[in-house]
């Protein structure tokens, strides 16, 4: 086995069945998605492979990965790394590839775009080439099954005006070096398909939120701004419009378009809920305001009174250069060819989202400080 480490590996049964390659599955939406797929099919295996960078994190999935009743096995890795992607398809049989991996922060694309080339751009590559080569079975010609999934964006599209919405067909015009990336993946996924026949999907997806987003995206940056008693520093005039998607309703989408998507083809996947940041912004600080009024030992425990929880935390701030100013999606064809809509509102999604940061404040405490980091390449490095 190459350089990198595999831990609780219960890959190589005999049973067949079917075997994800999860791909940035330490991250936010991946670790959802593995969650997810465990979930609803325990007979089936899931290899995560994971760089760990600082938004990847094995505590998202360690509960997973201490239980043995569950069939998933961890390599820390990059999808960059030809030899253990290789590796990986010569020891499993996988059906499914869900390349979550991805830098994906528009600001720190806009400091220094090269990591998000490289991993976005070139790992994607890397992982296309190999598929290609190692699911071949004659020419042109795939095992039926086997499928391709790249997670995108809606922010490839660029940005809307007041009216409309992004489809399928709208042209792609990417403004920040992140979507620039990930534009430039789906063109080398379109043209692995057209080219090889590789059975490919691609997903664009709009702003997930929920448990385990790291605190430099919007939602997980104010609530905890808010728990530690910061200002919360909105871009601009805050009228920016985004459309937020619950993480678990992403998971789901993910996983009828990988059993009912057609190869080729990509699909929009949206939570039909547009809001302006100060919108969030001010319902994130009502609804933690609500919460807390109710479990008032958090109150102590954060060291924070229900009075100075309030709109003057707000901070307008110097607005994101090339800062897209609305997203939204039509929810055709999602809908009425795979049958998926969104099933969570936002005022649910949003309650369980604060909820989950107040009970986990451990986790969000250990991946800002990068103590995580700290730890598990120590982990790594003893072995
Ligand atoms: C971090 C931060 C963000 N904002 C604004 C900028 C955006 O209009 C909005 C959401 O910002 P972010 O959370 O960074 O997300 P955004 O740029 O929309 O991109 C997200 O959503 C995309 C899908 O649309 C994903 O592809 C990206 O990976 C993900 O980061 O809030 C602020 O006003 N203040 C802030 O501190």
């Amino acid at each position: 086995m190459p350089d990198d480490l595999q831990i609780n590996v219960t890959v190589g049964s005999d049973i067949k069945v079917k075997t994800y390659l999860v791909t940035g599955g330490a991250g936010f939406i991946g670790s959802n998605f593995i969650k997810y797929i465990l979930k609803k099919y325990p007979e089936r295996k899931v290899i995560c492979l994971d760089k760990l960078t600082y938004a990847g994190n094995l505590a998202n999935i360690e509960v997973e990965i201490n239980n043995p009743a569950q069939k998933l096995s961890f390599i820390k890795g990059d999808i960059n790394n030809k030899d253990l992607v290789e590796y990986l398809f010569e020891t499993n049989d996988i059906t499914y590839i869900v390349n979550f991996a991805a830098e994906s922060h528009v600001d720190r694309s806009i400091e220094d775009a090269e990591i998000f080339l490289k991993t976005n751009v070139l790992g994607v590559q890397n992982l296309l080439n190999i598929a290609k080569d190692k699911w071949e079975i004659g020419e042109r010609e795939y095992k039926n099954d086997v499928k391709f999934l790249q997670v995108s964006t809606d922010e490839v599209y660029g940005s809307l005006g007041k009216e409309g919405y992004f489809t399928e067909e709208t042209n792609i015009q990417p403004n920040s070096p992140y979507s620039a990336s990930k534009a430039s993946a789906d063109m080398m996924v379109r043209a692995f398909n057209k080219t090889y026949g590789l059975p490919t999907l691609i997903t664009r997806c709009s702003n997930n939120y929920g448990p385990y987003q790291f605190p430099e995206k919007l939602i997980p940056l104010m609530i905890n701004n808010i728990l530690s008693g910061k200002k919360l520093p909105i871009y601009g005039d805050g009228l920016n419009i985004r459309d937020w998607l619950y993480v678990r309703d992403h998971c789901q989408a993910i996983d009828m378009i990988l059993e009912k998507g057609k190869p080729g083809e990509t699909y929009n996947i949206g939570g039909h809920n547009e809001k302006t940041n100060l919108d969030i912004v001010e319902t994130i600080i009502r609804k933690l305001k609500d919460i807390l009024r109710e479990k008032n030992e958090y109150l102590k425990k954060f060291s924070l009174e229900l009075d100075n929880i309030n709109y003057d935390l707000i901070n307008f701030i110097e607005d994101r250069p090339g800062h897209d100013k609305r997203y939204a999606i039509d929810p055709d064809k999602v809908k009425s060819e795979i049958g998926w809509e969104p099933t969570i509102k936002f005022d649910e999604g949003i309650v369980a989202t604060i909820s989950w940061y107040l009970d986990n404040y451990n986790w969000l405490k250990n991946i800002t400080s990068g103590d995580y980091i700290n730890y598990y390449n120590n982990m790594y490095s003893k072995k």
